[in-house]
């Protein structure tokens, strides 16, 4: 059924409520891969400490099972036995560096697909530099929000940084994403009101979500996890992949959101939400499309 989905929306010409219709099934097939017990992946996390709890509990209630394995001495033994690896920067130190370089190296030999979260690129020098550094190693996607994507393509430090919040909207990022794309061989994701994912050459826009997901830390940090899971279980579609995972997990957020009184309810009823979702509310619901 996948990759009949896949190929229904490479066939050329089609409306674009075809098109819509197909990418909301491949959203429903992701998720229903990570949830069957026979392809519901590992994921190796080596994330940063504001993000572990929201990061595993968005991976478990998507299907997928989280491991927090961050020290080199554990890599080769754990990283290939995992079907993705998460690496993102968010509380980086000297001493942790070297740990996701190896596993980043670990998973490209093993064949395994691995996704950065370029956390505050544009915030210091040394997180800069980790951060190209990690590209050299060709991540299968990076997701990050818009001055995150444009810190990485200018390739120097941000005076205006605000840290881990962006002060740039995901649209003002879109042809640095694809130049991006372009030069690391990555699918690159900028989030934001629509998120944009590209491969350097297509380009679509995924507009589920809500705003109040700014004001929970760490919702950047899962979604780049959620991508990690979905592709995990299509390695070799991580465009798809990439754009359907942001998808449902606005999706969530906006199920969410008809409970939330707040930040702290909608970060637990987005959880909820993503637990429960149906087939039903997924293809009424996800909104991708080009851009
Ligand atoms: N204005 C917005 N409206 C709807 N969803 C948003 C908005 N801004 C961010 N999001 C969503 O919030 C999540 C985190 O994105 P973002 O805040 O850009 O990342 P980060 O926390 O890394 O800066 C994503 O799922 C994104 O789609
Ligand atoms: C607040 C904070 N400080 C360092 S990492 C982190 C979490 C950032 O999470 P996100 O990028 O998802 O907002
Ligand atoms: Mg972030």
């Amino acid at each position: 059924m996948e990759d009949k989905t896949h190929n229904q929306l490479r066939q050329q010409p089609k409306t674009a409520a075809d098109k819509s219709e197909s990418w909301a099934r491949l959203a429903w097939a992701h998720l229903e891969s990570v949830r069957k017990s026979y392809t519901s992946p590992l994921v190796q996390c080596i994330t940063n400490f504001v993000s572990m709890d929201l990061v595993a509990n968005v991976l478990l209630a998507a299907g997928a099972s989280p491991a927090m394995i961050h020290s080199a001495e554990e890599i080769p033994d754990f990283t290939p036995k995992a079907q993705a690896l998460y690496i993102n920067v968010g509380t980086l130190t000297p001493e942790w560096l070297p740990a996701m370089k190896m596993a980043a190296q670990v998973a490209n030999e093993s064949k395994r697909p691995w996704v950065l979260d370029p956390v505050a690129a544009g915030a210091s020098d040394f997180r800069l530099r980790a951060c190209l550094d990690l590209l050299t190693l060709r991540p299968t996607v990076v997701r990050g929000n818009g001055s995150e994507i444009l810190a990485l393509l200018k390739g120097s430090v941000d005076e205006n940084s605000k840290g881990v919040d962006s002060s740039h909207e995901s649209t003002e990022a879109v042809e640095a994403a694809k130049s991006l794309a372009r030069i690391s061989g990555s699918i690159i994701a900028v989030s934001g009101a629509v998120d944009i994912v590209t491969d350097g050459e297509r380009v679509v826009g995924a507009k589920n979500g809500v705003p109040l997901l700014q004001k929970i830390t760490a919702t950047g940090c899962a979604v780049t996890a959620l991508i990690a899971a979905f592709v995990a279980v299509h390695p070799s579609h991580p465009f798809e992949a990439t754009a359907a995972a942001l998808s449902v997990f606005g999706v969530a957020s906006e199920i969410g959101m008809e409970s939330a009184k707040g930040p702290a309810s909608l970060r637990m009823h987005l959880i909820d939400a993503l637990h429960g979702l149906d087939q039903a509310t997924v293809l009424q619901i996800v909104s991708i499309s080009n851009v």
